[in-house]
């Protein structure tokens, strides 16, 4: 019998341990768009599932935006269901008329469609197939925008997608793996033009700034970078468990915070605890900024008598004496 090859095996390793985890009984499903990274992982899956007795099921979203995507999406649940899941589902999603750039709108509706299939099948999770590459492209991209700790932890391995937990299992595998494993086992990933299209930073990220990384300062940056996101994740983990904790301690008795207690935080504390604070009061954590939480800060620590705080979705935050308080929209 030939030797199982090192990358299947890699990509096999790494969802036996996300399924493992999971607590309950009950199907998964992979989130396949067809391209490298998701068909390696959706061969992997369709291979370790039954072995652990576990249902899986595959789903492919139909964005819609190019010419043949709807053959290509038919093309990935025929061979989902040739690979033996027990389902393979085509979502055609529409992305016109979400808000947005089109990315942020096509990853809206993908995610809203995988919500929905899942809440269908009963699913205990879904997989989705981003890898140690996609990573270290998030924690640049991160890195370039000035977003902190929060953006520089990356992408979790686990998240919640509407009560259902998205996992991501190739987070520590290559995207060289992936192509590997595809190849070994004989699959043809589709290409995503959006991908190569240079009018997106990812794309020139993944294009020119990791291969002169890479060329700069060796193979291992990747890891590296991957590993920062890690890291990061776990300090913010802790700091956002404290910042619960200073958050409750600082509730004013008649609504909003008391000042004095949020001068006496640390300053990366304080800043979190203002952030949970914002979006508690209703401000999007998408659209929530450095900028938002600074202007709160600055009520805290920069006291001159000025005016509200505009945080996202028309929520205004005052100082009046020794408290931070909504302002009443009525
Ligand atoms: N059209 C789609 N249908 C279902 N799942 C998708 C689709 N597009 C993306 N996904 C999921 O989101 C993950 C990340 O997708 P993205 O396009 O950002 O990265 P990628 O590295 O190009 O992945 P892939 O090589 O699998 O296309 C995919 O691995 C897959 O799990």
């Amino acid at each position: 019998m030939a030797a199982l090859a090192p990358s299947v095996a890699a990509i096999r390793l790494a969802v036996r341990r996300a399924l493992t985890g999971l607590p309950s009984a009950g199907p998964v499903l992979v989130a396949c768009s067809g391209g490298a990274d998701s068909l390696a992982l959706a061969a992997a899956t369709a291979f370790v599932a039954p072995r652990l007795g576990r249902a899986a099921g595959l789903v492919t979203v139909d964005h819609g935006l190019q010419a043949g995507s709807a053959q290509r999406a038919e093309m990935v649940a025929a061979w989902a269901r040739e690979a033996g899941f027990t389902s393979a589902t085509v979502v055609r999603v529409e992305v016109a008329g979400r808000p947005g750039g089109p990315e942020a709108a096509a990853r809206e509706a993908r995610y809203q469609a995988l919500t929905e299939v899942a809440g269908q099948h009963g699913a205990v999770a879904v997989l989705a197939g981003h890898t140690r590459d996609d990573q270290a492209e998030t924690v640049l991209l991160a890195l370039a925008r000035g977003a902190g700790p929060r953006g520089l932890a990356g992408m979790p391995v686990r998240r919640d997608l509407a009560g259902v937990p998205l996992l991501r299992p190739l987070l520590e595998i290559s995207r060289e793996q992936t192509r590997a494993a595809c190849e070994v086992l004989g699959l043809s990933p589709w290409q995503d033009p959006h991908n190569t299209d240079p009018s997106y930073a990812r794309s020139r990220v993944r294009a020119d700034v990791l291969p002169a990384l890479v060329r700069a300062l060796g193979p291992g940056v990747l890891d590296n970078l991957a590993r920062t996101a890690r890291l990061v994740a776990a300090d913010n983990a802790a700091l956002d468990d404290v910042a619960q904790e200073a958050l409750a301690a600082a509730r004013h008795p008649r609504g909003g915070l008391r000042v004095p207690d949020l001068v006496a935080l640390a300053p990366a504390v304080r800043g979190r605890v203002l952030h949970a604070w914002a979006r508690e009061l209703g401000a999007s954590p998408s659209a929530l900024s450095y900028r938002h939480v600074a202007a709160l800060d600055a009520l805290v620590t920069g006291w001159h008598g000025q005016g509200p705080a505009d945080l996202p979705g028309g929520v205004r935050v005052l100082r009046s004496a020794d408290r931070l308080a909504l302002v009443d929209p009525t």
